[in-house]
């Protein structure tokens, strides 16, 4: 291949990978250093698969990097682009540094500390999915769409098993009600139904994750959208064939037909547990009614001039749509209480090993 070809094919790789015009600024300063760039699909005790132009490579972090980390936020994560010096020959990589991210859907670390774990980042649009059985419930649909709108990511929400429901019209009216302005799209990955509906979010170089219950048919969706029984399958037919466990096993993988797809673990897990922006993006239109309230700190309760009372009153806002927002209100705030009682500890413990080192240096 001549040199032009060869630099066509790499661009193309990144491309199909969701390379663009924003990455590519925030890489340039890299680029006129010789660097180049890939994406992280997997990760496994802070060894990163990355996808490069140069093909598919094992990454590590520079000591530089992990010394200037503050928290387990500044490590590549699922679907970050990184900054790498390849050594195609050994398939391996140095990763130098991450470019920033365009979106990111985040946890608390497991236990009693107070760190962020980025569960997967550069999100374009996030699926969530609901089933439409006897599981379906527009409180969760609030729940989750908190966590869309706190990551960065467009929401989409997906009503799986259509099959199985016999009143869409009415499922649909009562899911716009309470997701404004988001597409709804009804599906059933079992009888291949609706889902060409979500194709234009998965052209090329357009990242999707999924988001939804245990049992609401993330994977039977991904299977279908992978047009084989790609996923989990071939993880279990791994176990005969270790070569090819390591080269299908991905979090982040390549649609056939384009598009890429996240599904992590965390994201699986996903809980609630910061989301001041997004609280307030889900309930917009509670918060801009309370805005309107005669007095500024209205507690909705007995003032006069209350909007949001009046609202209820004459039906234009649901009352379990209100007392759900009421309560994840209080719930988001008692974790931001558990968060900052947490930190304090951690202060607190990192002073007293500070101060005893510092007695000890004395003795
Ligand atoms: N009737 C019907 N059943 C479906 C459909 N899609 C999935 N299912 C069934 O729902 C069950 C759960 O599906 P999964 O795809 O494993 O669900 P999941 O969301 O990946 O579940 P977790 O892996 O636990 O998060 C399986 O028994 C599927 O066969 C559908 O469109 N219609
Ligand atoms: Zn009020």
């Amino acid at each position: 291949m001549n040199q032009p070809q060869q630099e066509n094919k790499a661009e193309r790789i990144l491309q199909k990978m969701g390379w663009n015009a924003a990455f590519e600024a925030h890489f340039a300063p890299y680029a006129e250093q010789g660097y180049s760039v890939g994406r992280v699909t997997l990760e496994h005790k802070r060894i990163y698969r990355v996808i490069s132009e140069h093909g598919e490579l094992l990454g590590e972090v520079t000591g530089k990097l992990r010394y200037e980390a503050s928290g387990r936020e500044d490590y590549p994560a699922v679907g970050d682009w990184v900054v790498i010096s390849p050594r195609p020959e050994e398939q391996k990589a140095t990763i130098h540094a991450l470019l920033p991210r365009k979106s990111k859907f985040s946890r608390k670390v497991a236990g009693s500390t107070v760190e962020e774990q980025i569960v997967a980042t550069n999100v374009d649009t996030v699926f969530l999915v609901n089933a439409l059985n006897h599981d379906f419930n527009l409180r969760r649909i609030e729940r989750y769409l908190i966590l869309a709108w706190e990551s960065g990511a467009a929401p989409v929400i997906v009503l799986s098993k259509a099959d199985l429901c016999d009143d869409l019209e009415a499922r649909i009216a009562e899911v716009e009600s309470v997701a404004i302005g988001v597409p709804v799209h009804v599906v059933s990955a079992e009888q291949d139904e609706g889902l060409d509906q979500l194709a234009p979010y998965l052209g090329e170089g357009q990242t999707v994750a999924l988001l939804g219950s245990s049992g609401v048919g993330k994977s039977t969706l991904i299977n279908k959208l992978s047009g084989a029984e790609m996923q989990r399958v071939s993880e279990v037919r791994a176990g005969d064939d270790r070569g090819r466990h390591t080269t299908t096993h991905r979090e982040l993988f390549l649609l056939p037909r384009g598009g890429l797809m996240i599904d992590t673990p965390g994201m699986r897990e996903l809980q609630l547990w910061e989301a001041d922006e997004g609280f307030r993006d889900a309930f917009d239109d509670i918060e801009s009614l309370g805005e309107s309230c005669r007095f500024s700190d209205c507690q909705h309760l007995r003032e006069p001039g209350c909007a949001i009372r009046a609202a209820l009153a004459d039906g234009t806002l649901d009352q379990s749509r209100y007392d759900n927002y009421r309560k994840l209100q209080r719930e988001l705030a008692h974790l931001a209480r558990k968060e900052d009682a947490a930190l304090r500890a951690a202060e607190k413990a990192k002073w007293k090993k500070i101060t005893m080192g510092q007695r000890q240096k004395k003795k």
